[in-house]
């Protein structure tokens, strides 16, 4: 493989300095409530207003939204549902007949409360409102918190308002990142404590997450976005270079990569983007240039088995593949978030309205997870039971074994239901036995 293009910078880089900012963030929430969570809204957003937006805020956000767009909204919150729909189906409940008489089984318990972080810092993330709160809704959460960054003395986009209230949120605060992320999980302003947070959101946002993960659960590190394409000589240059550059707009920190079997079409794309990135509009230009210039790469491998290696090795949250055989592609490839198959269908589609989440593992994330789905807010927990006939085997091991931990109170309990149900037989439970 060989770099035409490498990045100066990697997803890790300022890592530290975030992390100490935000513990120190909701160290100083948690110690002191509501009032710290505003004054850091004052502080980051300039925001001083109601902070659960009312049932009132709520009805008058579909006033400031154009009737296109509230239909587009749905038209998206019924895609992402049909999906999750589909997701929830696939999770089956099970009951198993271990040895005779010893049954046990699976099920699925949605938490009951879950907070669901829709970001709006740089812009307005309309479809990540529809995502995070449709998705715990479909999953049968009971609670669903959402919040999202205000503008000054105007609360957060009614559009994203709209979004959260159509696709079902119990409770929306007017808050973003720390003290957003915070007050879902501490269970500020009244709202339940939230037990799965799901979203993505900025550095603050993911690192704020990772910190909490274990007082509560999170969907996963979701930080900026990334963006993966493998071309072919069959690839169509304009569109890679358009996929790139659609993406390189997240943010000054999110990475886009090529990686072609082909030389020439990586040449012709290396050509392409930085003109395309020139003719964006001011505020996408500046985060699309910087991303490119820091984060932007180019490979060019010598086969599709070595893109596959490549590939893999990155694990990028998306992954588009404009090549021959896309069979072969989705069977080969192994990491990724969500994957986008041939030129017909691209990261945006699946951003906006498509179905599939767009909350999906960033930084390599995608080793070891996939994206938002249902599960996510579901515990698949186990239950068992027992006959008193299959005490007599089960019992005897687990007294045997316990005796041979040094665990003598455990074997007690089986030694108990022993001599209960079989009360004229001799046992040996001694660990030598
Ligand atoms: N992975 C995904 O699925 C996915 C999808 C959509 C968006 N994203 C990502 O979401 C992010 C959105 O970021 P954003 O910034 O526009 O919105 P955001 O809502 O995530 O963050 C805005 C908040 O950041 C906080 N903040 C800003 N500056 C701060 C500072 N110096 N210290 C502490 N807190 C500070 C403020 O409280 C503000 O409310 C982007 O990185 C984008 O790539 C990811
Ligand atoms: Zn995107």
């Amino acid at each position: 493989m060989e770099y035409l293009k490498k990045a100066p910078k990697t997803a890790a880089t300022g890592e530290r300095d975030v992390r100490d900012k935000v513990q120190s963030i909701l160290d100083e929430i948690e110690a002191g409530g509501d009032d710290v969570a505003r004054a850091y809204t004052m502080k980051f957003d300039g925001y001083d207003g109601e902070i659960i937006a009312s049932a009132e805020t709520r009805a008058a956000s579909a006033g400031k939204v154009s009737q296109k767009l509230k239909d587009d909204i749905r038209y998206a919150r019924d895609n992402v549902r049909r999906f999750a729909e589909a997701q929830r189906a696939s999770l089956k409940d099970t009951e198993y007949e271990i040895i005779p008489g010893l049954i046990a089984g699976q099920k699925q318990i949605p938490v009951l409360a879950a907070g669901c972080y829709a970001p709006g810092g740089r812009y307005s993330h309309v479809a990540s409102a529809i995502m995070t709160v449709t998705t715990a809704k479909v999953a049968g959460v009971k609670h669903v918190s959402a919040c999202s960054p205000p503008k000054p003395g105007e609360g957060m986009h009614p559009a994203i308002l709209y979004a959260l209230d159509v696709c079902g949120a119990d409770t929306i605060l007017n808050l973003g990142g720390v003290q957003g992320i915070a007050a879902m999980t501490f269970g500020l302003f009244g709202t339940p404590r939230a037990r799965v947070l799901a979203g993505p959101g900025n550095q603050f946002v993911a690192e704020a997450k990772r910190i909490l993960f274990g007082r509560v659960g999170i969907d996963m590190f979701a930080g900026p976005t990334e963006s993966m394409v493998i071309a072919d000589a069959t690839a169509d240059a304009k569109i890679v270079a358009a996929d790139l550059v659609g993406q390189a707009e997240h943010g000054y920190n999110s990475p886009v990569w090529l990686i072609s079997t082909d030389r020439t079409l990586a040449e012709q794309v290396l050509d392409i983007v930085p003109r395309m990135i020139d003719d964006l509009p001011e505020l996408n230009k500046e985060n699309a240039a910087k991303a490119w210039q820091d984060y932007g790469e180019v490979m060019v491998c010598d086969d599709r088995d070595e893109a596959v290696r490549v590939s893999d090795e990155y694990a990028s949250e998306h992954l588009q593949v404009q090549a021959a055989d896309l069979d072969w592609w989705l069977a080969s490839l192994n990491n990724y978030g969500s994957l986008f198959l041939g030129e017909e269908t691209t990261v945006a589609y699946g951003d906006k309205v498509s179905g599939p989440n767009h909350v999906l593992p960033t930084k390599g994330a995608a080793h070891y997870t996939g994206g938002l789905s249902v599960g996510k807010f579901i515990k698949t927990v186990t239950w068992q039971k027992s006959t008193r006939e299959a005490n007599r085997d089960i019992g005897q091991a687990c007294a045997r074994i316990s005796r041979l931990e040094g665990m003598e109170g455990h074997a007690r309990t089986a030694d108990v239901r022993l001599a209960k149900y079989f009360p004229t037989e001799v046992f040996d439970l001694s660990a030598s036995g």
